[in-house]
């Protein structure tokens, strides 16, 4: 009776083997193709798109010339489509913060015309811009404004080439698998093989020929149209040389036993008495469980670090493996190999995504370290089970159990180089991560930082992602509270500053590459330091109440959860750079990034046209900073109407206004301007 089961699963399992492993080749090569299609960043294409050309020296912002002698006004609707607005602030002598005048007046963000002047010193008429003065950041703006479309053509171009160049190598896919539909046909007339195996190459082929139409007519694997990869050296060099070498070691970590179990499962499986179906079933949990892993891998714990992921799957991967070795039992064995095969998935999954946007290395690494582990333990398997350790210790055990030994160093060296949370212990991170949240840990609470007390002044932060209206609002707080007789001070980060504008354009231009994450964080924070010393603390004592797009939330959100770096070091850093300044008010302007970077009309930016989970990481960081300061923050939901969101920032403001008219003024005069809508 067993036998007859046997001999009746045995095609279905090698079917399903030769399926499996046919479309994992097949869909290894078509993201191995759609990744080095993009690598190769090929220059323009015809039917690039290209911006249109500004004349050389001018710019291209409404009402803007380029003597700075016309300052912007500072409406609601203003506010609400130029998003290339100056922000021009800094004089030849130390830049000066703007004062705001009354109710109605034109309002430059900061900075008086002799600052703008010296601003607008950098238009060349004659040569180029070189200093991006008005635009968001974008080289692609810039450059149109400078009228050097060359550069912008380029970047665009790059990803339509890619584009195109991955369509044209899916386009040959149905062909190839034409081609393997025949010989299969033409082994079937001349071979008169056994019925399983033409069984399996029909089936494989017809996964092939449909896996090869979907992606022909999709044009590309998800993400072609993504960020531009740099050139593949500058992706690892962006890692650091510690977390290249951690990469390579968890690579090897998770390939290791992958690699050992796939060669020595056959002769295994003979051992533990399971035969041929138990070997099919090893590769058929294993192979499962790599899809999972892998389908998983970006998916689960979304909040949590992807180099602890990258670390902590490798170190699963070798423990799974030395279970295998001991587990003297075919099914558990069986079982056991599914789990490895999901943490081995989720490992290159994670790798993938800590490497950014061009995970070929990973790729060619990992096949790399299978086929070495493959040819290895079986060699090690034979010269251990020649001599036979132990009755009930075959050699492919001893020679799994020693891959699993090297894999685990492997995991655990690669583990501590890749850790960038070091500090933060595990556990509750990995708790917080399981209920979706980012684990901050007290230390890291900004408002441990030493409140810096001042006289007099009001300190407003708009905070949020991309497009959540920040500056829509801030622009209408300003206004409402310049009606009520306040001096308001609008500006925002970075680049409030002359220095901060220089700052801005660097950190914002794609073609600042390989910018390390660190120096990203300094760069921001230098930008910082350099707004508070002369626009906003100058401003706060003399009273002004300071109304800012952004502050440290923004470098804690974006570099300390977006870059996954940690984030209580962050906060000391600012903590220093800005004296303890924190805000009274801080406006979380909570949107779902897609929604935020589809109200945006520029060409994204180097933050921008980072990848979604990236912002989505950024989210979460705000969310978790608010929570730690509920007293500090108004969280609302930007994806309400605009005059909604006004009406509730109004509320909560009037609760820490100071008295517009100084005690002893009103004494003299008894006025006190109220505040209504
Ligand atoms: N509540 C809202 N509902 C719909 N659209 C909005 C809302 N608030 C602002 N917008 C629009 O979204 C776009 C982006 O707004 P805004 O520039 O204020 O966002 P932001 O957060 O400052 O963006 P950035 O991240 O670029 O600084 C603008 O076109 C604006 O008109
Ligand atoms: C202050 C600050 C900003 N960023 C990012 C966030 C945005 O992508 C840009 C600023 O552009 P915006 O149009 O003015 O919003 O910079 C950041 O990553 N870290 C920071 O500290």
């Amino acid at each position: 009776m067993a036998d007859l089961l046997i001999t009746s699963l045995r095609p279905l399992i090698w079917t399903s083997v030769a399926t499996v492993l046919v479309s994992f080749l097949g869909v290894l090569w078509g993201a191995a193709a759609s990744s080095s299609a993009r690598a190769l960043a090929w220059p323009l294409t015809e039917d690039a798109p290209r911006k249109p050309q500004a004349p050389r020296g001018t710019r291209t912002e409404a009402g803007a010339p380029p003597n700075g002698t016309q300052p912007h006004t500072d409406d609601a609707t203003d506010a609400a489509t130029d998003r290339t607005r100056s922000f021009v602030s800094g004089s030849a002598g130390g830049a000066q913060p703007h004062t705001g005048g009354s109710a109605g007046e034109g309002q430059p963000y900061a900075g008086g015309a002799a600052d703008r002047t010296a601003a607008y010193e950098v238009v060349d008429g004659r040569t180029r811009v070189d200093l991006p003065v008005v635009t968001g950041g974008s080289s692609a703006a810039r450059a149109a404004d400078a009228g050097d479309a060359g550069d912008v053509g380029d970047t665009a171009s790059t990803d339509h080439a890619a584009r195109r160049m991955a369509r044209a190598v899916f386009g040959v896919a149905p062909v190839a698998a034409l081609v393997f539909v025949l010989t299969s046909l033409l082994a079937d007339k001349l071979l008169n093989s056994d019925d399983r195996v033409h069984l399996a190459l029909y089936v494989a082929a017809v996964v092939f020929a449909l896996s090869a139409i979907v992606t022909s007519v999709v044009g590309g694997l998800p993400g072609a149209d993504g960020p531009v990869p740099d050139a593949p050296v500058a992706l690892f060099r962006r890692l650091g040389p510690s977390g290249i070498r951690g990469l390579r070691f968890a690579v090897a970590a998770s390939a290791l036993p992958v690699g050992a179990l796939l060669a020595v499962a056959r002769v295994h499986t003979g051992a533990l008495h399971g035969g041929d179906p138990g070997y099919g079933m090893i590769l058929c949990t294993l192979a499962a469980g790599l899809a999972c892993g892998l389908v998983a891998g970006p998916r689960v714990l979304r909040p949590f670090s992807r180099r602890r992921l990258l670390g902590l799957s490798s170190i699963a991967s070798a423990l799974l493996l030395a279970v295998i070795a001991v587990g003297l039992n075919l099914v558990v064995v069986v079982f056991v190999a599914g789990f490895l095969g999901v943490a081995a998935g989720m490992a290159w999954a994670s790798a993938e995504a800590v490497v950014t946007d061009n995970p070929l290395r990973v790729r060619t690494g990992t096949v790399l370290t299978l086929v070495v582990a493959a040819i290895a333990a079986p060699l090690a398997a034979g010269a251990i089970g020649g001599r036979h350790v132990g009755r009930d210790f075959p050699g492919s055990s001893a020679a799994l159990l020693i891959t699993a030994v090297i894999a685990l160093v492997a995991g655990l060296i690669a583990y501590r180089l890749l850790d960038e949370r070091t500090g933060i212990p595990l556990v509750p991170d990995l708790a917080a991560a399981l209920r979706g949240e980012v684990y901050v840990p007290p230390s890291a609470a900004p408002a441990a930082a030493p409140r810096r007390t001042r006289e007099r002044g009001v300190f407003i932060v708009f905070e949020g992602g991309e497009g959540a209206g920040k500056t829509t609002q801030s622009r209408l707080a300003a206004i409402w509270l310049r009606e009520h007789g306040y001096e308001v001070v609008t500006t925002r980060e970075p680049g409030a500053t002359k220095t901060g504008m220089r700052l801005r354009a660097l950190l914002l231009d794609r073609e600042t590459t390989g910018l390390s994450s660190r120096a990203e964080t300094l760069l921001y924070a230098a930008d910082r330091a350099d707004h508070v010393a002369n626009v906003i603390q100058p401003a706060l004592e003399r009273g002004a109440i300071v109304v800012s797009d952004r502050f440290v939330d923004s470098t804690l959100a974006y570099q300390g959860f977006g870059r996954q770096q940690p984030v209580e070091e962050i906060a000391a850093v600012n903590a220093w750079g800005t004296g303890g300044l924190v805000p009274d008010l801080t406006v979380l302007l909570e949107l779902p990034p897609e929604k935020g970077l589809n109200r945006l009309s520029s060409p994204a930016d180097r933050i921008e046209s980072e990848p979604r989970e990236f912002h989505e990481r950024v989210l979460s960081g705000f969310r978790a900073l608010a929570e730690a300061e509920p007293d500090r923050y108004l969280v609302l939901d930007a994806s309400r109407p605009e005059a909604e969101i006004r009406r509730e920032v109004r509320d909560r403001i009037r609760d820490i206004l100071p008295d517009p008219v100084p005690a002893s003024t009103e004494d003299a005069t008894s006025t006190f301007p109220a505040i209504t809508d």
